[in-house]
């Protein structure tokens, strides 16, 4: 039998993203022993007694972190680096700590001071989730097939970014490990723009079966419904990115809006080329997407 990832690790914030984690490590005993939770809302804390996701189950982050060789910060962007600070003390000597925040720069640069000299900090942004949030929404096979992005610091040891890509890949997620700030700017392109534009366009269709007292939204077929999911995405948690990675995304945003108003123009100059340049530029995009999925 081979030895566990990790004697004992605690997951602070077993929502979504916590709780799927917990499934996993549930469904594969072997790769931790022993799983303590934590979380400061009772409901939470609660359901995850019912589900059995955890050996521990507390509302006490001091305690909790104790005894943890690594510690998981599955909370808002918002509150990864209070969080750190708050049980830095408590950390047991040479623990890893870890986070899966959707965004890396603010976070670390928040962070870093707090750091104990021989805690390791390895952040890890898992590239999957859904619309939905809680303990009640996660499953065990989220991450698999997944990118998994390490932004550890340069002076990190290699044994600790070794366990958190070895911890991922159990996960089912594939690996790769990057700058911080090269993630914050793939990450505003592919996942906080498509976001923002999603949560816009909802507000717009919106005001506008407002304006006209009208069906509009009875009418959605699926392209706007598409829209619709990620809309419905968590207020807090994208409140948070959005703060939280504001230069990025304001950077991508303009070019958006540069490529949008192009669009316009050539709409109304009944350009046909750049119209259809664009759509297509669309479809082979999407068409590469799947191709690699199968692959
Ligand atoms: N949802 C996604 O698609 C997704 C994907 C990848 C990464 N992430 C990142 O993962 C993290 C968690 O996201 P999620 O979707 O699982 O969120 P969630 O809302 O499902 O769960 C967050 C949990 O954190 C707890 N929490 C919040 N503040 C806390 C505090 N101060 N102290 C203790 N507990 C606290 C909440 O009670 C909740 O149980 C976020 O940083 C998010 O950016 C989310
Ligand atoms: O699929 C979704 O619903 C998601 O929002 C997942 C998604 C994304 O944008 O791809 C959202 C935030 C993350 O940090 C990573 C993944």
């Amino acid at each position: 039998m081979t030895d566990p990832l990790f004697g004992t690790l605690c997951v602070i914030g077993p929502g979504l993203i916590g709780s799927s984690v917990l499934r996993r490590l549930r469904a594969h005993p072997e790769l931790v022993s022993h799983l303590v939770v934590a979380d400061r809302d009772p409901g939470v804390l609660e359901r995850v007694r019912d589900l059995d996701l955890g050996d521990i189950v507390t509302d006490d982050l001091s305690a909790a972190v104790r005894d943890a060789d690594c510690v998981m910060l599955c909370v808002p962007v918002g509150a990864i680096a209070p969080i750190a600070e708050a049980i830095m003390p408590h950390l047991k000597p040479g623990a890893i700590l870890t986070d899966v925040g959707s965004t890396r720069r603010s976070v670390v640069d928040a962070l870093t001071p707090h750091l104990r000299g021989d805690i390791a900090y390895v952040p890890a942004h898992p590239m999957a989730g859904t619309e939905h949030s809680g303990p009640d929404a996660g499953f065990a096979t989220l991450f698999e097939d997944r990118w998994c992005l390490l932004t550890p610091a340069p002076d990190v040891p290699a044994r600790a970014i070794d366990r958190i890509a070895a911890f991922w890949s159990a996960m089912g997620a594939r690996i790769r490990v990057m700058d911080v700030d090269h993630h914050d700017t793939i990450c505003a392109m592919v996942s906080h723009l498509p976001h923002l534009i999603a949560f816009t366009i909802c507000g717009t269709a919106d005001t506008l079966a407002e304006d006209m007292r009208s069906e509009v939204l009875d009418f959605a077929a699926s392209g706007f419904r598409d829209f619709t999911r990620i809309a419905a995405s968590d207020p807090t948690m994208w409140r948070d990115i959005f703060l939280n990675n504001s230069d990025a995304l304001l950077s991508v945003l303009d070019r958006f809006s540069q490529d949008a108003s192009a669009m316009a123009q050539a709409i109304r100059d009944g350009d046909e080329k750049t119209i259809v340049d664009t759509i297509s530029r669309g479809r082979r995009i999407r068409r590469s997407l799947l191709e690699n999925r199968q692959a």
